[in-house]
């Protein structure tokens, strides 16, 4: 039987919503998602961003159908989550990957091939290739026990590709990984889109997110906040310029009538960040008042401004967790 339907989109999650229990009692909750919408197309690169306790991981556990919701939907090609015959299509790298550890990495993608269907000759050739690929081939014979978390990691995402998957959902991929094996892991994921794949991955490494993603989602407790490609969602930003002031404590260029972005004390001088609007009164009002400005240039956009601007519209003190309610 074929598990899609044809034209669905690889991901839809409608309204979903996800409240624990926790504490002694179980009396106490915490909202870790609040009403997610998401749609993933085929052959998207897509990224879900946001601080620790967002709600990543578990929009991820809903997909995998390893938590349910409290209340909403979440539909895999079209079908259900908890559909194996979907699911079988999905490779899955988890947040903390435990596979078996007196298993040898060879093994351990081999039982995992088994376990998608693969046999034979078919099984041995691909289990060489992906471990190959994820630059494991020199250390297959050796058991994981043995293994840093970097090679962990690797022969975690080996097993995940080992069937070659319609879809791949990766829970923080670049995890444990040195800058090298960060490289890989991209240049992999990127592989993967040429194929045809289709990508979830979540993440709160921000220049990841913004080499990967066709587009992205950004959570913060539990809802999401900012949604489109990664273009869209620079070109909504208001055009700043930084400048750096010298000749003025931090205080008195603060007090010159001009809204200012942000704000950062440097030895004797004042970094500070202006609407572009605003940059001409800036410049006018530190000259007036006896400084100088030794610096301007129109400041980057970036992701990392989005976040931040993200977490400060959503209205939180702190950017750590769900909702708690007691
Ligand atoms: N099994 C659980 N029991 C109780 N609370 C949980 C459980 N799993 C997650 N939470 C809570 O739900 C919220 C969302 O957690 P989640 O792991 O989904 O966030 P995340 O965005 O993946 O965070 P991180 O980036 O730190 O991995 C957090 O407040 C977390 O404490």
């Amino acid at each position: 039987m074929n598990p899609l339907s044809p034209d669905a989109p690889p991901i839809q999650v409608r309204g979903l919503s996800k409240t624990y229990k926790v504490g002694f009692w179980f009396n106490r909750t915490v909202r870790a998602l609040q009403g997610l919408d998401l749609e993933v197309g085929a052959g998207q690169i897509y990224g879900l961003l946001g601080p620790n306790g967002a709600g990543k991981s578990t929009t991820i556990k809903i997909l995998m159908n390893l938590v349910r919701p409290s209340s909403g939907n979440a539909l895999l090609f079209g079908q259900p989550v908890d559909k194996a015959a979907t699911r079988r299509l999905v490779g899955f790298l988890p947040e903390n990957p435990a596979p078996y550890e007196y298993l040898t990495g060879r093994e351990f993608v081999t039982l995992a091939g088994q376990l998608c269907g693969l046999s034979g000759h078919e099984l041995d050739v691909r289990v060489k290739e992906v471990l190959g690929s994820v630059e494991m081939g020199a250390a297959e014979k050796l058991q994981i026990r043995r293994y840093s978390k970097g090679m962990v990691q690797r022969v975690a995402l080996a097993q995940a590709l080992v069937a070659r998957p319609k879809m791949l959902i990766l829970d923080e991929p670049t995890s444990g990984l040195d800058p090298v094996g960060r490289r890989q892991m991209r240049d992999l994921i990127l592989a993967e889109r040429d194929r045809g794949t289709t990508v979830l991955f979540c993440s709160h490494i921000i220049p990841d997110v913004e080499a990967l993603c066709d587009r992205l989602a950004v959570l913060v407790g539990g809802r999401r906040v900012r949604e489109g490609s990664v273009r869209e969602l620079l070109s909504t930003q208001v055009p700043t310029v930084e400048m750096v002031v010298e000749g003025l404590p931090l205080e008195q260029v603060k007090s010159l009538g001009v809204a200012l972005e942000s704000t950062q004390s440097l030895d004797g001088r004042v970094r500070v960040q202006v609407p572009d609007a605003q940059s001409q009164k800036m410049l006018s009002q530190v000259l007036a008042a006896g400084g100088r400005v030794n610096s301007l240039q129109a400041a980057q956009f970036s992701l990392e401004q989005l976040f931040m601007d993200a977490l400060k519209d959503s209205g939180r003190t702190t950017s750590v967790g769900g909702e708690i309610n007691t």
